[in-house]
């Protein structure tokens, strides 16, 4: 039974689900060095944001297939090393985005009539209205920078609060923005007229400090700020300066550089500054959501069945991988033959797409073909996850191509890598809903099943040369399963495909190049 460690507070439900195909251990509060030491037991691991999975604990993760993440954010996990030791990341996308919209607007209410502040005053016996008086947010300007998931819900219900909405957002299309009623505008512009400012943005390296002492110059003196996106998105000592010398209002904030928040000058703010220890995603319904969202994919992926949320896959709903798998297979088996025609060394790859083919998705079967052409010199190391990745560092051009006029057969896909042998190209296609057919060589019709050993041969078309080839592999006691020959005109050049039961001998290579009118041949293993 593979087993499941679950290394953050994870809803039962989670857990429920996970049992079924795991045996799971919930091991919370764990040193990084004792994950380290624990990782390499398990072949899942589930976390939220308190775990930070390094690249010493993947390295250390010998059985790891799938990395799970209950919440939104993999800044906590070295998704690059992830991928390149080809093991799935998957999180929940929508499962808290509700709840993290909600907590912003709560902070931003908190904040504006200072709730945290007052409520603290009357836990201490006082009765002070005057220190308290706020703002309404009613007719103020909220800026919303990030109008994905969660900024489109704030902004929903801003809007319903009767605020003006501005929203700086650079892959969001004008529409859209409309549509949620708010107006696009540069970040610059968004800085300097919104009295309201929140983030829903993801942290890189673009976004790292985004907020820093010279946007907070751009600011009102009665703006304030939330962010409840991630940590580092404010250059917290910029803030407590700002927020110190009176430069704006207040900032509510749910995450921070480091958490748990350490030793900062944050602490020590008056009741303009609004803190939570992250807890944008922390409703029950949320946690529920994300559980289930989460596991369910954890356990699909030990079934050997796709992730339906993978941050480092290509992005491929399950019903229409589903659909593609037997195209997958083709890609992947015409992947590992032309990689073999070629040589190694492979520069680059054209994947063409051909007839009704040419109307699907093309990403999940380029992937699929690079994992072939890869699987000879990486052998099981490289997988959906990685393939890509490995091509990439390896200096291997990708070209895609799509035909939908090539009607030959429904759907075919045609391959040519050009590598140390030269360049050589096949395409395949499928009989009935899954067999595969190798359908040319080189340009050479032909009509053959893949087998495990093949041989083929480029020669001249002429008498006698095929029992010639048929006699000597005989003399190395080689038994011939099937034979084809594929030409374009009678007495020109051909390709001749054998399917043989058993592993060439290495020294027959040389011997079938030495038989008059061959000119080229190859050895394939699939
Ligand atoms: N506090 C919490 O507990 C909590 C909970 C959930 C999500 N989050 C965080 O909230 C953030 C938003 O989550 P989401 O689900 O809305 O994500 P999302 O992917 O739906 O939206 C992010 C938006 O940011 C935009 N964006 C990316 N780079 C940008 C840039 N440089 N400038 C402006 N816009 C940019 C994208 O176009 C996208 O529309 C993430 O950082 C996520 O980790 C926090
Ligand atoms: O795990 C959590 O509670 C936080 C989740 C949140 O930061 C997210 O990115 O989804």
């Amino acid at each position: 039974m593979p087993k499941v460690l679950v290394s953050d507070p994870i809803d039962q439900v989670g857990i429920d689900i996970l049992s079924q195909v795991a045996q799971v251990d919930v091991k919370t509060d764990l040193s990084p060095d004792d994950l380290i030491r624990i990782i390499p037991d398990y072949d899942a691991l589930m976390i939220r944001s308190g775990t930070r999975v390094t690249q010493a604990v993947i390295e250390a993760g010998n059985q790891l297939k799938i990395i799970g993440r209950a919440g939104v954010g993999v800044d906590n996990v070295d998704v690059l090393a992830a991928t390149r030791k080809g093991i799935v990341v998957v999180n929940s996308p929508e499962g808290n985005t509700i709840a993290a919209a909600e907590h912003t607007l709560a902070m931003m209410m908190a904040m504006s009539r200072y709730i945290p502040a007052a409520n603290q005053s009357v836990k201490a016996d006082k009765w002070d209205r005057k220190h308290f008086t706020g703002v309404e947010v009613y007719k103020k300007t909220l800026g919303i920078v990030g109008l994905g998931k969660i900024g489109a819900h704030v902004a929903t219900v801003a809007r319903a609060m009767g605020m003006k909405l501005l929203a700086y957002d650079p892959f969001i299309s004008h529409e859209r923005a409309e549509q949620l009623g708010c107006r696009i505008v540069e970040m610059d512009v968004l800085l300097q007229q919104a009295d309201y400012i929140t983030l829903h943005i993801p942290k890189t390296a673009e976004t790292t400090h985004l907020i820093n002492a010279a946007a907070i110059a751009r600011m009102k003196p009665t703006a304030r700020i939330i962010n409840c996106a991630r940590g580092g998105i404010i250059d917290e000592a910029a803030l407590a300066q700002a927020l110190q010398e009176g430069k704006i209002a207040g900032a509510a904030l749910d995450v921070y550089e480091q958490e748990p928040l350490g030793e900062s000058p944050l602490r020590s703010l008056g009741k303009e500054m609004v803190m939570t220890p992250h807890l944008g995603a922390s409703t029950e319904e949320a946690q529920v959501n994300v559980a289930i969202d989460v596991a369910e994919q954890i356990r699909d992926v030990l079934l050997g069945l796709p992730a339906r949320s993978a941050v480092n896959i290509p992005g491929l709903r399950p019903d229409l991988l589903e659909q593609l798998r037997p195209y997958l297979q083709l890609a992947e088996t015409l992947g590992n033959l032309v990689a073999q025609l070629a040589g190694g060394r492979v520069e680059a790859l054209t994947v063409r797409l051909q007839g009704e083919l040419a109307t699907n998705q093309s990403q999940p079967i380029v992937v699929a073909a690079l994992k072939g052409l890869l699987s000879h010199a990486l052998q099981e190391r490289v997988n959906y996850v990685n393939a890509s990745l490995e091509a990439k560092e390896r200096g291997i051009r990708v070209i895609e191509t799509r035909d939908a006029s090539i009607k030959d057969y429904t759907g075919s896909l045609h391959l040519s890598a050009k590598g140390s042998l030269g360049e050589h190209s096949v395409t395949g296609a499928l009989l009935g809903d899954s067999e595969i057919r190798i359908t040319s060589v080189d340009e050479f019709p032909v009509n053959v099943p893949p087998n495990r050993y093949m041989l083929f041969t480029l020669h001249r078309d002429m008498p006698g040369i095929i029992g010639k080839i048929g006699s000597l592999l005989g003399s190395f006691n080689v038994n011939i399963a099937s034979m084809q020959v594929g030409r374009k005109i009678v007495r020109g050049d051909a390709v001749m495909v054998l399917s043989i039961d058993d592993p060439l001998p290495d020294d027959i290579l040389a011997e079938i190049l030495k038989v008059p009118g061959i000119r080229d041949a190859y050895t394939v293993t699939l």
